[in-house]
């Protein structure tokens, strides 16, 4: 388990870390999501004891990271990947961190062959892809067999097939009940990995919560009509109270009645169906709205639609 409590980091003006207190428990993996800047990476160095806070505590099981003398065996962490020696390979670089953790040289072998990289082990470290490089990362914060894991943006790099590897071993690291922790700038990268989000805008916390609660928020849920005579269904579901736009195609999108609600009125005013589909803002969308205020660079804002253009 990890545990923040009040922790805060300031370089200069700049607050990374703004008084985050949260836990981040085993079993789960726990994606930590947050736009460039947020702060992510600082919380990350923190927790392992690389940097020190300014202010409040970062512990790993009950104990700072620095205090504890099993290094390895207690947290493995991928944070950069190209931070290696390009002029070693990789069975040789992950000997090195094995004999300094007092780690049998088979620990290496099998780590080699989970991540991927047996038949490659051999070769110079510099002439690695970024996607390998992240695959050697991964191997090395495994090394330790460790209880508690952190990986920051671990699917950098990686191409599909990778992704979804990278996704399959963060949930069954947690399944063995470890707690893993994975920052990622992109929502995308989480859903179908994460179980619970740890969410920060300029270093304070925004949302920490399971996947399906966080989905809960979408700003947007309206349903989806589509019927042959619009401007009577339309009129039937305002008369009884909804909110009714209508969406290129012939499509109505209805607000404040329910799915079941608006097909037994349209079935009570014989008006037929084509379509009736409950729509929820994408967790895409719930975490851009979530984290608008707190983007650090943020673009130009899009066009707005042109006048009288309906959405
Ligand atoms: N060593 C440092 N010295 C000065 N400022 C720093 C340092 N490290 C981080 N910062 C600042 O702290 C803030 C948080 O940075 P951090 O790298 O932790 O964010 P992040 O969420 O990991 O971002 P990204 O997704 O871009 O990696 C940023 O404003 C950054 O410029």
């Amino acid at each position: 388990m990890i545990a923040l409590n009040a922790l805060t980091k300031r370089y200069g003006r700049t607050t990374a870390v703004d008084d985050l207190t949260l836990t981040v428990r085993p079993g789960h993996v726990t994606g930590f999501l947050g736009p460039n800047g947020a702060g992510k990476s600082t919380t990350l160095r923190i927790i392992l004891g690389l940097t020190a806070p300014t202010s409040g505590s970062a512990t790993v099981d009950g104990v700072r990271f620095r205090d504890h003398p099993r290094g390895l065996h207690h947290a493995g962490a991928l944070l950069d990947a190209g931070d290696v020696h390009g002029g070693r390979n990789a069975r040789a670089h992950l000997s090195a961190l094995a004999r300094s953790n007092d780690i049998g040289r088979g620990r290496v072998e099998e780590v080699l062959r989970e991540v991927g990289l047996a038949a490659v082990a051999g070769r110079r470290i510099g002439g690695y892809s970024l996607g390998m490089r992240q695959r050697l990362g991964i191997a090395a914060a495994l090394l330790g067999d460790p209880p508690v894991l952190l990986f920051d943006e671990p699917f950098n790099g990686l191409d599909p097939a990778g992704v979804r590897w990278a996704r399959d071993l963060l949930r069954r690291l947690a399944a063995q009940g470890r707690t893993v922790f994975v920052s990622s700038h992109l929502m995308s990268e989480m859903e179908h990995c994460a179980d619970r989000l740890v969410v920060l805008g300029r270093g304070r916390l925004v949302a920490e919560e399971s996947l399906a609660a966080f989905a809960a928020r979408g700003g947007r849920a309206d349903v989806a009509v589509r019927t042959p005579d619009p401007a009577a269904l339309a009129a039937v579901l305002t008369a009884e109270g909804a909110g009714v736009r209508r969406e290129d195609g012939g499509l109505l999108a209805v607000t404040g009645l329910a799915a079941d609600r608006i097909g037994d009125l349209a079935l009570a005013h014989g008006l037929p169906l084509h379509e009736l589909t409950t729509r929820t803002a994408s967790l895409e969308e719930a975490f851009m709205d979530l984290t608008a205020d707190s983007v650090e660079y943020g673009g130009r804002p899009a066009a707005p639609v042109a006048a009288g253009e309906q959405r």
